[in-house]
């Protein structure tokens, strides 16, 4: 009894620090696997609002988009982390997120108690994008191949006076990662990359980008507690980081200098992740900041 006394009073400076504050949440595909944490992150996202924080949830959905072109006879390609989109795959990706996950997770906060509403970034034209492109470096004295991946978007702009009006009710916006263009055309985008420009629009006191390993890992496979934004940079020219945790740095990179306070990756396999993330002194996970001037980066072995 006097632990659990122990407990609620460490977490009481942390509930003041964060009380009346917006938090986004990225909720990966992949932590997304297994019924009890889907229940213990609905929990956690519930709790926080009821004591105040404005949590905004931003959903990705890969592995489910993955199964669905599977079914449908279709490859799944990516590069640099990002999923080659034709129109085709386009029609899955907006119907296996905007629909099924999107009304999944919303469903699963209102069982635990919530009141959630499902937004993809056509609602209130939440989320303006343009086509993406990739660069491919072909050396100093080429111009580098610009790689066409399709309807794959990047945001150009983020209307948040939906979220202003839901922030100041009961209800917690889940949000899917489709934007629309300047025509009307549909766009598919990084759950991470939304998520990071989310989190800037509104000015957030944190984002919390959850995934499936210990947190930014590096050469030798030891989480990194803390990351400044050119340490990060380094891993990623070292390639050191790869696939969808590139575009994750890259997001959180972008949240720290677009003015986010606090920017978390941490394990979503963990039970109450989020919770323990915002509320007990140690935190668990990798943190971004953006610089660290006199203090080498701190690395812990991997429970
Ligand atoms: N240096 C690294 N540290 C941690 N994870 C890495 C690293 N390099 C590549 N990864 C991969 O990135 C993955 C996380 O990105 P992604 O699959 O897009 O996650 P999510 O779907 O949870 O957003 C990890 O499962 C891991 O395989
Ligand atoms: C362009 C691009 O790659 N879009 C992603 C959107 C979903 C996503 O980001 O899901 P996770 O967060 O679960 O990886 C995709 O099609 O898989």
């Amino acid at each position: 009894m006097r632990d659990a006394a122990a407990l609620l009073i460490e977490a009481l400076p942390y509930i003041r620090q964060y009380s009346g504050k917006t938090v986004v949440i990225k909720y990966g595909g992949h932590a997304m696997k297994d019924e009890a944490l889907k229940d213990s992150f609905a929990q956690d996202v519930v709790l926080m609002k009821y004591i105040g924080i404005h949590p905004v949830v931003v959903h990705g959905g890969g592995p489910q988009i993955g199964r669905m072109l599977d079914r449908v006879g279709k490859k799944s390609d990516f590069r640099e982390g990002m999923r080659v989109t034709d129109e085709e795959t386009m029609d899955v990706v907006e119907m296996v997120l905007a629909g099924k996950v999107n009304k999944e997770i919303v469903a699963l906060i209102n069982r635990h108690g919530g009141r959630a509403i499902g937004l993809s970034g056509k609602d209130g034209m939440l989320i303006e994008a343009r086509k993406m492109h990739l660069f491919k470096y072909l050396g100093d004295d080429q111009p580098p191949e610009i790689i066409d991946i399709g309807l794959v978007g990047e945001v150009e702009r983020v209307n948040v006076e939906i979220l202003e009006v839901l922030e100041k009710s009961h209800v917690v916006p889940v949000i899917a990662p489709v934007g629309v263009g300047k025509s009307g055309e549909t766009y598919n985008i990084n759950a991470d990359l939304v998520a990071g420009k989310v989190a800037a629009a509104l000015d957030a006191e944190k984002l919390v980008l959850m995934t499936d390993v210990p947190g930014v890992l590096n050469a030798a496979g030891d989480l990194i507690s803390s990351l400044t934004v050119a340490e990060a940079a380094e891993l990623i020219q070292d390639e050191v980081l790869k696939g969808g945790m590139i575009p994750k740095v890259q997001c959180a990179m972008d949240a720290v200098q677009g003015g986010v306070k606090k920017v978390a990756i941490l394990d979503g396999r963990i039970p109450h992740a989020v919770l323990l993330e915002l509320f007990t002194d140690s935190g668990i996970g990798t943190e971004i900041v953006p610089s660290r001037p006199s203090r080498r980066f701190k690395e812990r072995k991997r429970s």
